[in-house]
């Protein structure tokens, strides 16, 4: 059965680290990709640009990719943008036996445990797991809460996704990319275009709303 996989994220702005692990795993799985841009994101300071501009960057970005969706439900919903409750949401849609998954790099992966209700989150979906540069994981060594959480889970099967439609964990293990939207925040910040980072139609964009530059000082 295609699988539906939601790609969470602040999207502060989208880059093409994102764009290459969401490639990577329609190459993997037979997939939509679904970009889902947090409203207000539980566990962080709030986001550089606001939803609708994040949203827009994300629709440029994804315009020309087969297989690759934007969903607003985040951006609408009033409250916290907790993942539990938008897996939820897409499983009262897709009813019980459809196969639905969240992507995440490993950096997110590892901060799982300390996630809204994070025990219900295999229940509802599978996870796909990207490698980022800086995030090491070794799926024999995890620390502990998250080694408990996830023990048993882990594929290397994609068929497994495909066949369920919750609970199971699949590595992407796909070539590193160094992007990061904080760097590419700092180099915009820096008055640096930070071109190589971004979807050239992205970096437009941000160019003429005039998005992440620094506050103008007060003249003395
Ligand atoms: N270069 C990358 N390689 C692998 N995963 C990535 C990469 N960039 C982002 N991700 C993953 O994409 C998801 C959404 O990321 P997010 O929108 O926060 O971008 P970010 O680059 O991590 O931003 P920031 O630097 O502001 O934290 C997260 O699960 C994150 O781990
Ligand atoms: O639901 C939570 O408690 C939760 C905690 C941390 C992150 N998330 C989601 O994980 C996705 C990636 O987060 P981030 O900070 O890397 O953009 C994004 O969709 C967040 O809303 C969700």
């Amino acid at each position: 059965m295609p699988l539906h996989l939601v790609y969470g994220g602040t999207f502060d702005p989208i880059h093409l680290g994102h764009l290459a692990i969401a490639r990577a795993a329609r190459a993997r799985l037979d997939c939509t990709v679904r970009f889902m841009p947090a409203g207000d994101p539980p566990h962080r300071a709030p986001p550089g640009a606001g939803g609708e501009d994040r949203a827009a960057m994300v629709a440029l970005a994804i315009a020309h990719e087969p297989g690759f969706l934007l969903d607003r439900r985040e951006l609408e919903r009033n409250g916290r943008s907790y993942t539990v409750d938008t897996l939820a949401e897409l499983r009262a849609e897709l009813g019980p036996s459809q196969p639905l998954a969240w992507l995440v790099g490993a950096d997110s992966l590892l901060g799982l445990p300390g996630w809204h209700r994070a025990q219900a989150l295999l229940t509802l979906a599978h996870l796909v797991v990207a490698d980022r540069p800086g995030s090491p994981i070794d799926a024999s060594a995890l620390p502990e809460p998250l080694a408990r959480m996830l023990e048993g889970r882990w594929t290397d099967d994609a068929g497994r996704l495909h066949a369920a439609p919750a609970g199971h964990l699949l590595r992407l293990h796909q070539p590193l990319h160094p992007a990061s939207a904080t760097g590419v925040r700092a180099r915009l910040a820096a008055s640096d275009p930070a071109l190589d980072l971004l979807p050239a139609d992205v970096a437009a964009f941000i160019e003429e709303k005039g998005l992440y530059r620094p506050a103008p000082t007060a003249p003395l």
